[in-house]
């Protein structure tokens, strides 16, 4: 039988993390009642490639913890070696038309929201962060990585223009020669290579680490007037979000006639096999 000390512990455990209660399928949102910091879980299994599913979700996430005023938001991953492969390029291979445009429509919500968010956001990065996956991280302010994990946008390297945001997020945390550079040779660094130039800002040996460097890094901000904040926050970024607000029409276009063009399809097929194929050998 359990005894009321242990009960009483687990009633105190219970009573400190709460699951929001419009968590959503591929994304699990948890909040700490203690310091009202907000993690966000990618769940879609096995890499959290980003299809319109969880894009949807984890839009839905971060509006509702931004509206229910948290502390700030940790974004990390359910898969303990992949943070997010980036985007689901079976989306993008041979794909339904509409579909594509939604998913185009999905990143940039996403993106919007992570990168203008009112709230101090930090990546937990417990995993690989190519492409789509780095762009998440540096969308935050803050990131964390764990050893032997590999990070970067290598859209060039499989034929794609990096979209006008991959091109924001580097620069805020890149001096601009290291981030032209790293773009157009789409280089994806390892752990040690991304704490060296800024891509991260610190590593750590598990997860529960990278989490509580994370809340600390979010904690910094306790004494610190909420509405300033975000207000100082958006003048360093609204330049950045007022011109993808202009662009964002002709980048979706630009995107899906992208993937149109067969030359296009038959590189993301052969990408795409390469993939797979690494698991058959
Ligand atoms: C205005 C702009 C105009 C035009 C621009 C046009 C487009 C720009 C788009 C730019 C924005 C973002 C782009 C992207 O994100 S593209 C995606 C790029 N991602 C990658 O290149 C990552 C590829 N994957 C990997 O490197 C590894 O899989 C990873 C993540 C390190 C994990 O390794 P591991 O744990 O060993 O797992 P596996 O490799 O065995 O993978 C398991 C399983 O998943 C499949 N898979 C992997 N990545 C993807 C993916 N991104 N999409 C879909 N499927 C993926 C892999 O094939 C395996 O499948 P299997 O069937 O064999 O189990």
């Amino acid at each position: 039988m359990m005894s009321s000390m242990s009960l009483s512990r687990m009633l105190r455990a219970a009573s400190v993390c709460r699951t929001m209660s419009t968590a959503t399928k591929l994304t699990a949102v948890e909040v700490n009642d203690k310091t009202g910091i907000a993690t966000v879980t990618l769940s879609r299994p096995p890499i959290n490639a980003l299809n319109v599913e969880l894009l949807h979700d984890l839009y839905q996430s971060i509006k509702e913890i931004e509206n229910n005023k948290s502390r700030g938001l940790i974004l990390t991953s359910s898969n303990d070696k992949v943070f997010s492969a980036g985007l689901d390029i079976n989306e993008m291979y041979r794909p339904d038309k509409d579909r594509a445009r939604l998913l185009w429509t999905k990143l940039q919500d996403v993106w919007l929201a992570l990168y203008g968010c009112a709230l101090p956001t930090a990546a937990a990065i417990n995993g690989h962060a190519p492409a789509g996956g780095c762009l998440l991280a540096t969308s935050c302010e803050y990131r964390v990585i764990l050893p032997q994990c590999r990070i970067g946008l290598n859209e060039i390297q499989l034929g794609l223009v990096p979209p006008i945001f991959c091109m924001f997020n580097f620069l805020n945390v890149l001096p601009r020669r290291v981030a032209e550079r790293a773009l157009v040779q789409g280089r994806i660094f390892t752990t040690e290579q991304a704490l060296q130039i800024g891509l991260v800002d610190d590593v750590a040996s598990s997860k529960e680490k990278a989490l509580e460097k994370c809340s600390q890094f979010i904690a910094t901000f306790a004494q610190t007037n909420p509405l300033a904040r975000s207000l100082t926050k958006l003048k360093f970024r609204g330049a950045d979000l007022q011109r993808f607000e202009s662009e964002r029409t002709n980048e979706l276009e630009s995107f899906l006639e992208f993937i149109d063009h067969p030359q296009m399809q038959e590189d993301l097929g052969i990408y795409l096999e390469g993939l797979k194929k690494k698991n058959r050998n």
